[in-house]
């Protein structure tokens, strides 16, 4: 009998991946069920079909399973790539461009595509078909919010992407018998599933770096079947690792027909949306980053630092920005001027994120979102748009005083 209970569900896709998963010595992958998650808006997660109690295993997976940078990399396709790039490129290879990272998209991709059967294939035919990211989404959705950081942050993101595909692009040109002709067009499905599926790359079987360490630092791998389920914030979990086995060990009882959580990280909805693409209603976590500009003594502008504001119930402005500012460790005296520049900058991203509201309301259908993006960008909009207004108060509250300085608690 299948896994899954809906019809939406690729049940044939998901349903390979288990058999593969149990071929190669997978445990527990019977006890559950895939299906969409009412909790996180129908997107496919794992519900338990058995009762588990706290301590429990829930599953085991294999770690010749586990997709990392080691698998990728001792492949003979990645080694011919790394040759060709070194040969082209030498020390003008621009790591940014040609990242371990990029490497493993590479592979994940040409997996996906090659005819011949592969060790992957059963995993990676079962990923989503369209990779979730914010930087992945239609340019107009993307262009609503073009103002606001989470836009720019796209923006330059995109353009290192640009970057990378024009390199694959004069490799394929001068090698066309490494890649498959249509990797590019995989490259942003790989790059996205990875970001908003990966785990610590210490659950890949070189985890720990053996036999990597020329390609330095760290990064994620994918681990089937545990990127399956869902973020919830705040969720305790508990992975553990052998040498052959990533275990998912229950910190809480769960109900037969439960969802099973994982909890990514703790994180704003700027990050959510960037690295998962989906955002919560009312992030705590949310934060609105300021950038603090000066003038050199050229009169050159220059960045002295971004400052991340936070929710007032977990801190408000922080006080690194004051001392930067002020140039002071004792910030509790801040001179008008300081406090007012301070209010136009929070004002200016009010303009911005007022603007932002309007125009993603703009595809709003008689009051709602025809599309879970729109309502993942508003969690956004709102959260940036309370930090401002919290700000502001308190920035006024600041003002008030009736010193020629302020005081500052
Ligand atoms: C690791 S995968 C989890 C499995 C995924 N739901 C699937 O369909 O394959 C991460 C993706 O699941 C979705 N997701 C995870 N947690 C979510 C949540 N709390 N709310 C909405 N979407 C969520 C997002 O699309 C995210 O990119």
């Amino acid at each position: 009998m299948s896994c899954l209970q809906s019809e939406n569900i690729n049940s044939k896709k998901v349903d390979n991946l288990f058999k593969w998963l149990n071929e190669n010595g997978a445990t527990g992958l019977d006890q559950v069920e895939i299906k969409p998650s009412p909790e996180c808006n129908g997107s496919i997660g794992c519900f338990a079909k058995i009762e588990f109690k706290k301590g429990d295993i829930l599953a085991k997976i294999p770690k010749k399973c586990i997709l990392g940078l080691g698998q990728a990399v001792q492949s003979p396709l990645i080694s011919q790539l790394n040759e060709y790039a070194q040969q082209e490129y030498g020390k003008k290879l621009d790591k940014q461009v040609f990242s371990n990272e990029f490497m493993l998209w590479i592979y994940e991709g040409q997996c996906l595509i090659e005819e011949k059967d592969n060790h992957w294939k059963a995993y990676l035919e079962s990923l989503p078909s369209e990779s979730p990211i914010v930087c992945s989404w239609d340019e107009n959705i993307l262009q609503k919010i073009s103002k606001t950081n989470l836009g720019s942050a796209v923006e330059k993101e995109q353009a290192i992407f640009q970057k990378q595909i024009v390199f694959l692009q004069s490799i394929q040109s001068k090698y066309p018998d490494l890649l498959h002709p249509e990797i590019t067009k995989y490259i942003e499905w790989s790059k996205g599933n990875y970001l908003s599926r990966r785990f610590v790359g210490k659950l890949a079987i070189d985890g720990e770096g053996k036999g990597l360490e020329q390609y330095g630092g760290k990064m994620g791998c994918m681990v089937p079947f545990f990127d399956l389920l869902n973020h919830k914030n705040g969720h305790k979990v508990n992975f553990q690792h052998d040498e052959e086995y990533v275990l998912y060990v229950c910190e809480y009882d769960i109900k037969a027909g439960e969802e099973v959580f994982n909890n990514y990280c703790k994180a704003s909805n700027e990050e959510l949306l960037f690295t998962y693409g989906f955002a919560v209603e009312n992030n705590q976590l949310d934060v609105l980053p300021l950038k603090l500009m000066a003038c050199d003594k050229k009169g050159k502008p220059k960045e002295i630092g971004v400052f991340k504001v936070q929710r007032q119930s977990k801190g408000g402005i922080p006080k690194e920005l004051f001392q930067a500012m002020t140039g002071e460790e004792d910030t509790s005296q801040l001179y008008p001027e300081e406090v007012d520049m301070l209010l136009k900058m929070v004002k200016q991203k009010q303009i911005v994120i007022e603007d932002a509201i309007q125009q993603v309301q703009s595809l709003l259908v008689d009051g709602k979102p025809t599309d879970v993006k729109i309502e993942y960008l508003i969690h956004y909009l709102n959260g940036q748009q309370e930090i401002i207004t919290e700000s502001i108060t308190q920035l006024k509250s600041i003002q008030f005083e009736e010193d020629d300085q302020y005081e500052y608690h």
